[in-house]
């Protein structure tokens, strides 16, 4: 596990300034609630505040102001990486906060690839953070140019590298691109080799691997959230799993499929459903090959969930409003 030193680069550039009376600290661990902060002093365990419960509570990479030997307060946040939490709540639930970038991680050797990188894309992109997808395990993939070609068609404005752990292939052009004190996070589904990358990155067991299932489908292993210090000096971020991502809202969707995005100023009708109608743009482009079939029902899709989130999270608004009155 990365040692954090005093003088950490938690620091980064583009620290606040703690209100009066407090000490600056920033979150590297959040474990049960109970959070690992470093202040001037080193890194403590500190419990945080009765009020920074739930919503309010703070996440891995936040800047907080301490006071005595408990966090007080979490500074505004620049940009904050969220999901929704299954369940009938609906609540947003920040994952990690005040990111410079999001490396979307996932694997070159499956099929499913590009519709998961579109997903992860719209939830990096909804962070405020800018993208980068990352390609693991290049040393298995028999080609390597068509398969980041095909990822790349799909992440609109987005930068598509190919890595192997394994080989070491790629892993430079990846540290040029982690500037010392950038806050970075490493998102994508399980086994597709986030914590391999990620020990590759630290020259060090940074974080805790397993070996895949022999049903391909991963198992969840990593367990709390943590910011490690690479040794270029650029600060990771390793959440856990993420594989029940759904998305918190459209903001991040409109970034990631902007293409898409563009052709809906010209459906015919205003409130278009873009199911078939007469009219519709995205019809029109999908008959004549101007935008991928497949690409289109993603869209849909992921559009579709982020409607049904938004409307569980005003149902939620509702309901408190309606307790709140009534007491
Ligand atoms: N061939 C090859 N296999 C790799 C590479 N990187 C990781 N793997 C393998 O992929 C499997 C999953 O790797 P992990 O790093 O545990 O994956 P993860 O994304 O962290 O998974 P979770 O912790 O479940 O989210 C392991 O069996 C690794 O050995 C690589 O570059 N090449
Ligand atoms: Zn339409």
């Amino acid at each position: 596990m990365a040692v954090l030193h005093p003088q950490v680069p938690a620091w980064g550039a583009a620290a606040p300034a703690p209100p009066s009376g407090a000490r600056l600290g920033r979150v590297v661990r959040v474990d049960r609630g109970l959070l690992t902060v470093v202040t001037a002093e080193g890194p403590a365990r500190l419990p945080p505040d009765q009020r920074l419960r739930d919503g309010a509570a703070p996440a891995v990479g936040d800047w907080v102001a301490v006071v005595g030997e408990r966090v007080a307060e979490v500074l505004p946040r620049r940009t904050a990486l969220t999901r929704t939490v299954a369940g009938r709540t609906s609540a947003a639930q920040v994952l990690a906060a005040n990111l410079d970038l999001v490396l979307v991680v996932d694997t070159l050797v499956e099929h499913a690839r590009v519709r998961r990188v579109e997903r992860f894309l719209a939830m990096a992109w909804g962070s405020g953070a800018v993208p980068l997808v990352v390609l693991t395990k290049a040393d298995a993939c028999a080609d390597v140019e068509a398969a980041v070609a095909q990822v790349a068609e799909d992440a609109v404005g987005v930068d598509v590298l190919a890595v192997s752990a394994h080989t070491g292939a790629g892993l430079a052009d990846l540290r040029a691109r982690l500037a010392p004190g950038t806050t970075c996070a490493v998102v994508g589904p399980s086994g597709v080799g986030k914590s391999t990358l990620l020990n590759a990155l630290a020259g060090h067991e940074a974080a805790t691997t397993t070996e895949v299932r022999g049903d391909g489908r991963g198992r969840h292993t990593t367990t709390a959230a943590q910011l490690h210090v690479l040794p270029g000096g650029a600060l990771l971020v390793d959440t856990p799993g993420l594989r029940e991502l759904e998305l918190a809202d459209d903001e991040g969707l409109a970034a990631a499929f902007a293409d898409v995005t563009d052709l809906l100023t010209g459906c015919r009708f205003r409130d278009c459903a873009h199911a078939g109608e007469p009219g519709c743009a995205l019809g029109a482009a999908v008959d004549d090959g101007r935008l991928d079939p497949a690409r289109y029902r993603a869209w849909r899709k992921l559009q579709a969930e982020a409607e049904r989130t938004g409307l569980r999270r005003a149902e939620r608004r509702r309901a408190r409003g309606r307790a709140q009155r009534s007491r």
